[in-house]
């Protein structure tokens, strides 16, 4: 669901290009679900179909790891999720903090995936007084007064903002300058940052309306194509159009 671009060079410094690194969360999702089901190994063809990718673009996006699969038995299943997990920074512990605690935040402290991918929720920051102390998901909210000495007690370097869209830029800001160095942000606004920092905007507004421009060209294509049937064989449309 994750759109929007991280603000980076197209090749990182490692030499794996970003191409590659946006689809990692992709096969290690499809490896996971192999892993769950005990599934021992893989075939290029089988985990690029599982994660929705080409699999030759799949066999050059391994080269890039390291990992080239044994012919005819293909993929160890488990030590890819460790390989990926490993490249994506996931075999350690990373302290997130949500900002704006509202109907959003509130969803997203509860959302379960972030612990089981290795992000554990150290605290959630909210500017409403009267929320402070609430518990949402199991945890208190603090006041944003507190933002950073909690980014500072707590070690925190990645941020979600789920403020409104006035209060991003500053709450951005007041995030960068106590020391978080990526942003995950679903407010919708263009967040300004300096460099070194990276931001990832999720917006499900723009994802439909890429979606309502597919539906509108679908339904233009099907209203020309009945068109054309009504059309006699001579490419004449009847003199009587039917009701
Ligand atoms: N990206 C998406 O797909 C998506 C989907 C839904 C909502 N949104 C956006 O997410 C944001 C939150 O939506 P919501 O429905 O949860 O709103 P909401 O009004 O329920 O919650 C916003 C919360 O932010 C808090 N807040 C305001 N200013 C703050 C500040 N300076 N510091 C800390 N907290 C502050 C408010 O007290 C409130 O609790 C909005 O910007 C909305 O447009 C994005």
């Amino acid at each position: 669901m994750a759109t929007g671009r991280t603000h980076r060079p197209a090749t990182r410094s490692r030499g794996i290009p970003e191409a590659t690194v946006a689809r990692l969360p992709l096969y290690l999702r499809a490896l996971t679900g192999l892993s769950e089901r005990s599934v021992p190994t893989v075939s290029s063809e089988e985990l690029a179909a599982a994660a929705g990718v080409n699999s030759a673009k799949l066999r050059k996006d391994f080269s890039y790891l390291g990992s080239y699969g044994t012919r005819g038995v293909g993929y160890d299943v488990e030590y890819l999720v460790y390989q990926i997990s490993r490249e994506l920074g996931l075999t350690q512990d990373w302290p997130v903090v949500i900002v704006g605690i509202g109907n959003l935040g509130a969803a997203l402290a509860n959302y379960g995936g972030f612990a089981s991918r290795g992000f554990r929720v150290a605290a959630l920051i909210d500017a409403d007084p009267a929320m402070a102390g609430k518990p949402v998901a199991g945890i208190p909210v603090q006041h944003s007064d507190e933002l950073e000495k909690i980014i500072a007690d707590n070690g925190v370097s990645i941020g979600v903002i789920a403020t409104p869209a006035g209060a991003a830029q500053p709450v951005c800001d007041r995030l960068v300058a106590a020391g978080v160095t990526s942003i995950l942000n679903f407010a919708p606004t263009v967040l300004t940052v300096p460099d070194g920092v990276d931001v990832r905007k999720v917006d499900l507004s723009i994802e439909l309306q890429i979606l309502a421009f597919h539906e509108q060209r679908k339904a233009g294509e099907h209203a020309a194509a009945a068109a054309d049937e009504r059309k006699g064989p001579d490419g004449e449309l009847p003199a009587v159009m039917p009701a």
